[in-house]
């Protein structure tokens, strides 16, 4: 789709032809005038709006206007820097949007559309049902400040289940609660998918300490070999594994999965499953009368923590889903929550250029024209922060990746995000960045403090290591803008608990305030569904294959078929390509199933099972 776009495109030459080549949706007007997203309003034709204004009504989404080009005096921008930069002393965080060209009259366009995201906001945290789809609350702001949770009972939750995950992690950290064996537990296998495993896994990345009281291993996925090869990982240490099952729902199937493949390694390992995983280290972290919740409360395991119904998945790092994991590890939990409610607390002002996480949305805004047309990419210069940029794609995408907004109007928004860490992603894609398609703006995270006091040395005269990563990441933003690629870059002092949780805190205000802006629900996530279900379809349909072919095998002589005979016994004709699939893939798997002919060319295919089972006839 934007191939065509040729390398140095600059601001400048983002003209509304050149945008309807990019994208046909688009519609053209004279460089006098605002462009309208015309699949925004599929029964209005997209009128002509003054340049200057913004429409303070969110159903009336407007683009931003772009400047002529990026501001490149180099007085100008320093006066630009200054003028713009935000800082909050006591978390020393700063963020500089200096290298965004957004105009005065756009930001001045924006003030009353923020102020009505801030109103959002203030109702969200008063417990307003800010998903209204899933008729929830939204409430992770509490976990951090529990006593603006709107009702008593939710504050003692909070502090109650906080005070129950320091207790249990001293318990075990300390060996007070132990594996059956002798000794303590040793290491952490979380068994979780999405925002059951992003935080934790972002969080142990760039905050666990080198030799952590217990170290962590994630199963994220039902990849049998990836199972596998985590437990192999954990070796002679199986017996001393605390196992963490982190499910909302508590019926997602890859966690189902992951924990019956865990429940067999132990079997296979000749340890006493009930008693070692269950009984003495199994954990569930759901939410209350889920599946998952009454299978440890029957069984007994060791701890269960709740999954609150008004937080959800991705915004779940401050809660037990978060915090149990890393306070296992050594972590200061504490220092976490204080960092966000910090962060919370300073995106709380209604002034926007004091507040960072609307400065933030503002400036998604400015570079996507409010509509995702260009990618955010993440570069944190830290290797530590290296699975930032992965938690933020669940985040922001799954958040703003909407196809309806709140009144019901097709907008297919979103913003996607990707990257690693700098300087790293340099001898990468930072090509394709600097000189090829104008599809994105980046994001720097930059960490001041290169390394603990007292281990900095020159390895060149006047320079060190860390000199040369800071010199890449200016270089690369120097770079970048000369080419008129903008970006944002927030920096901190260090990676520490309480930077790592201001920086959770300030990305998901500002999703929640850049939701409000393109009037969007960031808090459900029905397009999930769909991919889900048609894996249900899919298993159901491989039954169905499998108990034709079980028929077919039992009859004297066996009756190979065709795939057409597969799909016409199963009833499904219109799924042949599927079950063509489900027949490869049980085959590549040694399933008692023989296919004759070239998998190569489906026609020729003729599959039987090798043996019959007679109990499994219909
Ligand atoms: O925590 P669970 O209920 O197991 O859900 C795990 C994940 O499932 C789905 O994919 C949702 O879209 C995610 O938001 C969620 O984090």
């Amino acid at each position: 789709m934007t191939s065509s776009i040729s390398s140095g495109l600059s601001l400048k030459q983002l003209t509304p032809h050149r945008l309807l080549h990019q994208n046909p949706s688009l519609v053209s007007y004279p460089s006098s005038t605002i462009r309208i997203a015309a699949h925004f309003r599929p029964h209005r034709v997209a009128r002509e709006v003054p340049p200057t204004t913004l429409s303070s009504s969110a159903n009336d989404v407007v683009l931003p206007q772009k400047s002529a080009g990026l501001e490149k005096d180099p007085r100008e921008l320093w006066k630009r820097y200054v003028d713009w930069l935000y800082q909050h002393k006591e978390l020393g965080l700063y963020l500089d949007v200096s290298r965004v060209g957004f105009t005065d009259q756009f930001f001045q366009e924006m003030e009353p559309r923020l102020q009505k995201a801030f109103t959002d906001m203030v109702e969200l945290e008063k417990g307003a049902i800010a998903n209204p789809d899933e008729g929830r609350m939204v409430g992770h702001y509490w976990l951090r400040s529990p006593k603006l949770a709107p009702r008593a009972i939710l504050t003692q939750q909070i502090e109650k289940t906080l005070d129950r995950i320091c207790e249990f992690a001293e318990q075990v950290i300390s060996g007070k609660i132990s594996p059956p064996q002798e000794g303590k537990f040793t290491q952490i296998l979380s068994i979780g998918i999405g925002g059951s495993a992003l935080g934790p896994q972002f969080v142990a990345e760039a905050l666990a300490p080198d030799n952590p009281p217990l170290k962590i291993r994630f199963i994220d996925n039902t990849d049998p070999a990836g199972i596998d090869h985590q437990i192999a990982q954990l070796g002679s240490e199986l017996g001393s594994t605390l196992v963490i099952v982190v499910s909302k729902s508590g019926g997602t199937p890859e966690t189902r999965n992951g924990l019956l493949e865990v429940q067999k390694a132990f079997r296979e390992a000749g340890l006493d499953f009930a008693k070692q995983v269950l009984v003495s280290g199994g954990v569930a972290i759901t939410q209350e009368n889920s599946l998952l919740d009454n299978t440890s409360r029957i069984e007994g395991w060791l701890a269960r923590f709740p999954m609150f119904d008004w937080v959800g998945g991705r915004t779940s790092e401050m809660s037990a889903v978060g915090l149990l994991a890393a306070a296992l590890q050594g972590i200061d939990i504490k220092e976490m929550l204080a960092g966000a409610a910090l962060m919370d607390e300073a995106n709380r002002t209604t002034q926007v250029r004091n507040n960072p996480a609307a400065m933030l949305a503002m400036c998604w805004y400015w570079a996507t024209n409010g509509v995702g047309s260009k990618d955010m990419v993440v570069l944190p210069y830290k290797d530590s922060l290296l699975l930032f940029s992965r938690y933020l794609q669940q985040l922001v995408m799954e958040s703003l990746g909407k196809e309806f907004d709140l009144d019901g109007n097709r907008v297919n928004q979103g913003i996607t995000v990707y990257g690693n860490k700098g300087s790293t992603d340099q001898h990468a894609y930072i090509q394709q960045l600097r000189d090829g398609v104008h599809n994105f703006f980046v994001t720097f995270i930059e960490v001041l403090r290169d390394r603990p006091p007292g281990h900095d040395w020159e390895l060149e005269p006047g320079v060190t290591c860390g000199d040369y990563l800071f010199g890449f990441l200016h270089g690369t933003r120097s770079a970048l803008y000369a080419n008129d690629r903008e970006s944002i870059t927030v920096t901190v002092q260090e990676v520490t608990p309480r930077s790592v949780g201001a920086l959770v805190a300030l990305y998901e205000r500002a999703v929640g305030l850049y939701a409000s802006l393109v009037n969007i629900n960031a808090y459900h996530q029905p397009g999930v569904e769909a991919g889900k279900k048609a894996a249900g379809e899919v298993l159901a349909l491989q039954k169905r294959v499998l108990a034709v072919l079980n028929e077919a095998s039992c009859k004297e002589p066996v009756e190979p078929l065709t795939l057409d005979e597969i799909a016409e016994q199963c009833h499904a004709p219109e799924e042949i390509e599927m079950i063509y699939k489900i027949i490869s893939h049980m085959a590549a798997n040694d399933r008692a199933l023989i296919a004759e002919g070239s998998c190569g060319s489906p026609r020729s295919v003729k599959v039987y099972l090798g043996e019959c089972n007679v109990d499994e006839m219909y």
